[in-house]
């Protein structure tokens, strides 16, 4: 498929979702996973892995959401896995987001775009995650390559882990960081139906939300549930009436019902269900 035939990301994710769930799975093979799963720690190993997860999920869930940072430690055998995972999950049905968690001064920017973001590219996805750390506007080119074909980005905004607090909660003129993202993201969304392919990620272990999300008009991926302590309590108390447009995240959750097929695929499944039920989805 190229950018021509392609349709808009916030389209597509909503279609996905409608279809299968508001579920992302990340492929996160830890060592640690290799080895519980029987699995050596190396590149042979990484590929079962990262197989498996595509063969029992790909076909079944929304969003899979490898973590570049597992493959890339085996080198160049481990991305060639990372691109066989995301051609293959795509041709299954699922959307792929790609965490590389990307940010750069605008040109170098560019290059990331082309690496992720554009038709040809052996690692393009159909979204990646951004850091909006050297400042939103910096993510422009990012921006203008995923509206052009069809693709999608996840800009930090409150993440889940217990440090981020110190940045994301700091008061710039009154709006906290976090909320100057979420009002950048909402600007570059707005009007787009059903919504805009700008998304944010904001943890379910963030405690309170302080940030006001009402006028994003894009996705939020929300990870944290799960191995990382967040519940699903915790994701309806934070999002409340903005919970259609939440997308929960999880990895080691499911991951660990493995080596097996049709018990990782299951435990997915049955993590989806939990979601739309606590959610009233659908
Ligand atoms: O962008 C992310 O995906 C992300 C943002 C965040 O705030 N917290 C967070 O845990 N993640 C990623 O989500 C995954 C969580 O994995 P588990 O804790 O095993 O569910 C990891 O791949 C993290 O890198």
């Amino acid at each position: 498929m190229t950018h021509a035939d392609r349709a808009p990301f916030g389209a597509r994710l909503t279609d996905v979702v409608a279809e299968r769930g508001p579920l992302c799975v990340g492929i996160d093979p830890h060592p640690g996973l290799l080895t519980q799963w029987g699995l050596p720690d190396d590149a042979n190993g990484l590929e079962q892995f990262a197989l498996t997860c595509v063969d029992a999920l790909a076909g079944e869930i929304a969003v899979l959401k490898p973590q570049s940072a597992f493959f890339e430690r085996y080198g160049s055998k481990g991305v060639a896995v990372l691109e066989r995972v995301i051609a293959e999950s795509q041709q299954a049905g699922a959307i792929v987001l790609l965490d590389v968690k990307r940010g750069d001064i605008g040109s170098t920017m560019a290059a990331y775009a082309a690496a992720y973001l554009t038709d040809g590219s052996p690692l393009a996805a159909d979204a990646i995650t951004l850091s909006p750390y050297l400042g939103f506007g910096s993510l422009e080119p990012a921006f203008q390559a995923a509206e052009k074909s069809g693709r999608g980005v996840f800009v930090l905004a409150l993440t889940s882990n217990p440090e981020a607090s110190d940045v994301q909660r700091a008061l710039n003129g009154g709006r906290s960081i976090a909320q100057t993202v979420v009002d950048a993201a909402a600007e570059r969304n707005a009007g787009i139906t059903p919504i805009g392919g700008i998304g944010l990620v904001v943890g379910a272990t963030i405690g309170t939300l302080g940030v006001d999300l009402d006028s994003l008009n894009g996705p939020v991926l929300v990870p944290g549930f799960g191995a990382q302590g967040g519940t699903l309590s915790d994701i309806r108390t934070l999002f409340g009436k903005s919970l259609r447009s939440v997308l929960p995240t999880t990895s080691r959750g499911v991951l660990r019902a493995g080596p097996d097929v049709f018990a990782l695929r299951s435990e997915a499944l049955r993590t989806r269900d939990a979601i739309v039920s606590a959610a009233g989805h659908h």
